[in-house]
This record gives structure tokens, sequence and C-alpha cells, in this order.
């Protein structure tokens, strides 16, 4: 017999229940697949690029085909995917527009480390584009899945942050936390600092002084993690504090950074921001954007408010004094 829900229904606003469990359905059966690994058909095999040149990985492929076609029915008339270049309409009736990252951190598939998938709902728009490209604080609800050593479902509906564990034993999505929130007072930065030749000045004076412990400014050490899995970075934020910086560098391409707006960083930022958090697209507030393209890029900061306020108080100093001595900035002791 085939099993009816995936996940603990009551918590999730009814006009949404079918979408969310078509996502949770997915979820599981891509987190069996994930699980078996080498014993599955080479799903981190190279495919080629995706429309906008990104490597598509086998695993990018067959994740997109399983929502998309998971999502048929479901009230979602709209459907943008990292994986094509265009809007698909799956429901002409439907209510919703879905935009999703249907395998993020693909270059983890092949080492055995956290992945996800991540998505964005919006009320639908009167055009396929109008539904995605418009402020992102319109957002009616924002998750991601992680397929880690536990399969995790993060979500809002705009009231605080819900966090589900998929139980192995049944298969159904669990809530353990009903109201999350980032804890404060992490000492843990997130950022691929081999980029560091490439970045703008505060970002690197920021660093800078993370790196420089107790024998600068801030007093203090700091701890650096780069997993290269946004998902990954998010859930560890979410639930241990900590800082993520994705900032626009001067490398061909990366003028506004790498990660994309509609698919990626505006459900992260909703997240973040319904626990409690700041999400930045350098300075300003990353859900009063939206983007002009449907694959356009934004730099993303996001993290306890207090760090990512900080890394926009050093975009706020004159260029003479990001360049100063970070000892004699008195401003950023502590
Ligand atoms: O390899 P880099 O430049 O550090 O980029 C890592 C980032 O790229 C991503 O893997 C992009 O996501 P996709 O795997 O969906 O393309 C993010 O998850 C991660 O934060
Ligand atoms: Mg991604
Ligand atoms: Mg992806």
């Amino acid at each position: 017999m085939s099993k009816t829900s995936y996940i603990e229904t009551e918590h999730v606003p009814v006009t949404l229940r079918p979408m969310i469990e078509a996502l949770c359905r997915v979820g599981s059966k891509l987190s069996l697949r994930i699980a078996r690994g080498p014993l599955e058909e080479r799903l981190g095999a190279n495919l080629g690029s995706n429309s906008d040149g990104d490597t598509q990985k086998a695993l990018d492929v067959i994740a997109d085909q399983a929502f998309a076609d998971a999502l048929r029915g479901t009230g979602v008339r709209h459907y943008a995917s990292e994986e094509r270049e265009t809007i698909e309409v799956l429901d002409p009736d439907g209510e919703f527009a879905l935009a999703i990252d249907p395998l993020d951190g693909s270059s983890n598939i092949d080492v055995n480390v956290s992945i996800g998938t991540i998505f964005s709902i919006y009320p639908a728009g009167d055009t396929a584009e109008n539904s995605f490209l418009r402020p992102s604080d319109e957002q009616i609800a924002a998750g991601y899945l992680i397929y880690g050593p536990q399969t995790t479902l993060m979500i809002t509906f705009g009231q605080g942050v819900l966090q589900f564990v998929r139980d192995p034993l049944d298969g159904e999505f669990k809530l353990v936390v009903e109201t999350l929130t980032i804890p404060e007072g992490a000492r843990e930065f997130a950022i691929n600092a081999s980029n560091y030749r490439h970045w703008s000045k505060p970002i690197r004076a920021y660093i800078d002084d993370c790196l420089a412990g107790v024998e600068g400014p801030r007093d203090k050490n700091f701890n650096m993690r780069w997993v290269a899995s946004l998902v990954a970075e998010t859930h560890r934020i979410l639930t241990r504090g900590g800082i993520f910086l994705y900032p626009s560098d001067d490398r061909p391409g990366y003028e506004q950074g790498r990660l994309r707006m509609v698919y990626e960083c505006a459900p992260i930022a909703m997240l973040v921001e319904q626990a409690g958090g700041q999400a930045t697209s350098g300075c300003d507030r990353l859900l009063g954007q939206q983007a002009e393209t449907l694959h356009a890029r934004t730099p993303l900061i996001f993290g306890s408010a207090d760090k990512v306020s900080r890394v926009c108080a050093y975009h706020d100093l004159p260029e003479h004094e990001v360049s100063a001595l970070f000892g004699n900035r008195g401003l950023f002791r502590a």
C-alpha cells in the first residue's frame, strides 16, 4: 500500500498542503537515493551545463524532473527552476508560483556531504515573469530540505520557522521545533576564503578583523566553516548561529556574487528573518529587493543580526578608514 502522508500536515496552511506534501514526498525519495550513493546509477555524473553555464549533474536533472512531476495538480501555476531556462506552467488554474533549486550543493554529491533543495512560494502573478520578478518580501512561504545525516525540512509560512525531521522508521516529516530562533553569540563565519584577493575592501577588512582574533579589534577568536553547500551553511547558522558571506568580487561573472536571487537567496533570506536574523546583499535588506531576470545573481550575507549589521558598518566607512590598521578602529572593538 502506498503511503498517504509524508508530513504532519496540521502544521501546514490548508491551501499549501498539496504542494508541501509533494515536496516532502519527492524529498523522501531523493534522500533514499542519495543515501545509497555509489550503489545508485552515477548521481554525480556531469551531464554538461544548464542554460546559465553551470555544470549540470545527473542528480540536478533527476531532482528537477521529480519535483516538476510531483507538483503537477497541487496548485502550482508557475514553476521556475535553476535547471530550466524558462518558467513552466504546471496547473493553468493554480493559485501559486514555486521557484526551486532542486539540488543545492551539487559539488558535494560524490563526496557524501550534505546537499539539499531550496524553494520559494508566491501567489501566482498575472504572467509567468510577474510571479517571480517581484519584491521578494511578497513570498508567502519558503524553505529547504537538507539531505544529511538526518533529512530535515526547515520551512516558514511567514510566522516563524518550523523544523521537521524525516523519521526513517515511517518516512514522515515530524515537527521537532515550532519556533526556531538563530542563537546569538556564535563565533563562526562562513566564506570561501580562496577568493580573498578578489573581494572588496570592506569584506576583506571584516574578515581580517575576525582572523586577528584576540589580538585584533574584536578581542575574541573566530572559527571558520565552508561546506560549499548553501543549505548546509544555512542549517548550521539557523541551529548554532554565525554569519555567511558570498559577496560580489572582481572575477568576471561574479560582479553580483554567485548565488541566485529567486530560488536561493530570497527563500534563505525569508527563513533567516523569520528566525530573528538578518539577510542583506552587503548593506541593503535582501527581502526589499527583486530580481530583474529569473536567474539573476545577488551578493548574499546572512546570519545573526549583530554580525550582519557589523558587515554593513564596514561598508559605511570612508575608504581611507577601511584601509586603516584594524587595531586603530575603536568602533569595531568587541
Ligand atoms: O564553489 P563556491 O564558489 O564556493 O560556491 C559554493 C556555493 O555554490 C553552490 O553550490 C551553488 O548551488 P548549486 O549547487 O545549486 O549550483 C552553493 O550551495 C554554495 O554556497
Ligand atoms: Mg544552489
Ligand atoms: Mg542547484
